[in-house]
């Protein structure tokens, strides 16, 4: 996979305490330029779900930063709150704490600048053209006219390497093909950033690497702004420029690392297996502690 060096991001690992400001004697005596504002700023976010009975925390205090151009990964055990984060993020969901930001505004609803891509690359209406099926967001949410959704329909198949098959029916293509569809769709309304909800988790494993291999593959030419969430530290490797390692039930930040290097073509290499090995320690290590806290809350 090329990849971009504008995008490079070092391959460290930052804990919330690496993440600290560091002491005033260290700051640099020339005067720093302004930080880059991010696409998208998830600031010390808190997320409940509140039913009649009882509240449900599902994230807590989490803040990250996502990068234009980033793929960045979710990445935490069941539970720990990656889709109600994405959920907040889509504008479903409104915060209790802190505040979600897109290109420095609030967000407070859903909106066309971010895109969800469900789980539905074989769930295309059929009886629409491939051109159609990327036409029809434009057309339902009245962001474009005929002619001009059309147009642009016709662009954004050129980008994902489909014009061939504009008057295609989704049955004639294959997985692969059909998954670029479904993100054409998504990129066509041209959205800030993308997102994409555990997109591959149904899938045998020969049909995922593929569906992964081709995402990398779109992304190579198209460079869009994604936020990934898996519970698979392998997908979370491959997909990720940056995963944001996710505690147990509520979600709070464990870590965050850049994982640029690891790549579907290096996957058995010593440096890609080692920051294997350390988001396993980073997962289990803590799942340990919270089982011995529980254990030693029951004998007392
Ligand atoms: N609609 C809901 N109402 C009440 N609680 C919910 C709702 N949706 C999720 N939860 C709870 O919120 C917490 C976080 O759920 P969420 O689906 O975000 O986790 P996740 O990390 O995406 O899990 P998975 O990997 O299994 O999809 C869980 O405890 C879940 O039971």
């Amino acid at each position: 996979m090329a990849t971009l060096d504008a995008f490079k991001k070092p391959d460290t690992l930052k804990t919330p305490d690496a993440l600290a400001p560091r002491p005033a004697a260290e700051a640099p005596q020339q005067t720093p330029s302004p930080p880059e504002q991010p696409r998208l700023a998830v600031d010390n976010v808190s997320l409940e779900y509140r039913t009649a009975r009882h509240v449900v925390k599902a994230a807590q205090q989490v803040s990250f930063n996502v990068q234009e151009g980033d793929r960045f990964v979710l990445l935490g055990p069941s539970g720990c709150g990656k889709s109600t984060l994405l959920k907040a993020v889509a504008g479903f969901l409104a915060p209790v704490e802190g505040e979600i930001r897109l290109d420095g505004r609030s967000i407070h609803a859903p909106g066309p600048d971010r895109i969800v891509v469900f789980q539905e690359f074989d769930q295309l209406p059929p009886w629409k053209t491939v051109k159609q099926n990327v036409m029809f967001p434009l057309l339902a949410s009245r962001t474009l006219a005929r002619d001009a959704a059309e147009t642009r329909a016709l662009e954004t198949l050129e980008k994902v390497g489909l014009s061939g098959f504009a008057d295609a029916y989704p049955h004639t293509l294959s997985g692969g093909m059909k998954q670029r569809v479904a993100i054409a769709r998504g990129l066509a309304m041209q959205p800030r950033i993308l997102l994409m909800d555990e997109p591959f988790a149904a899938l045998d494993a020969l049909t995922r690497r593929k569906m992964q291999e081709e995402l990398l593959a779109l992304w190579d030419d198209v460079h869009f702004t994604l936020l990934f969430v898996t519970h698979s530290i392998e997908e979370a490797q491959v997909i990720g420029n940056r995963i944001l390692l996710l505690s147990p039930h509520p979600g709070r930040v464990r870590a965050e690392l850049g994982c640029e290097e690891d790549t579907l073509n290096n996957h058995g290499s010593e440096a890609t297996r080692a920051r294997t090995q350390r988001i396993h320690q980073l997962l289990f290590e803590h799942q340990a502690k919270a089982d011995d806290a529980v254990t030693r809350e029951a004998r007392s």
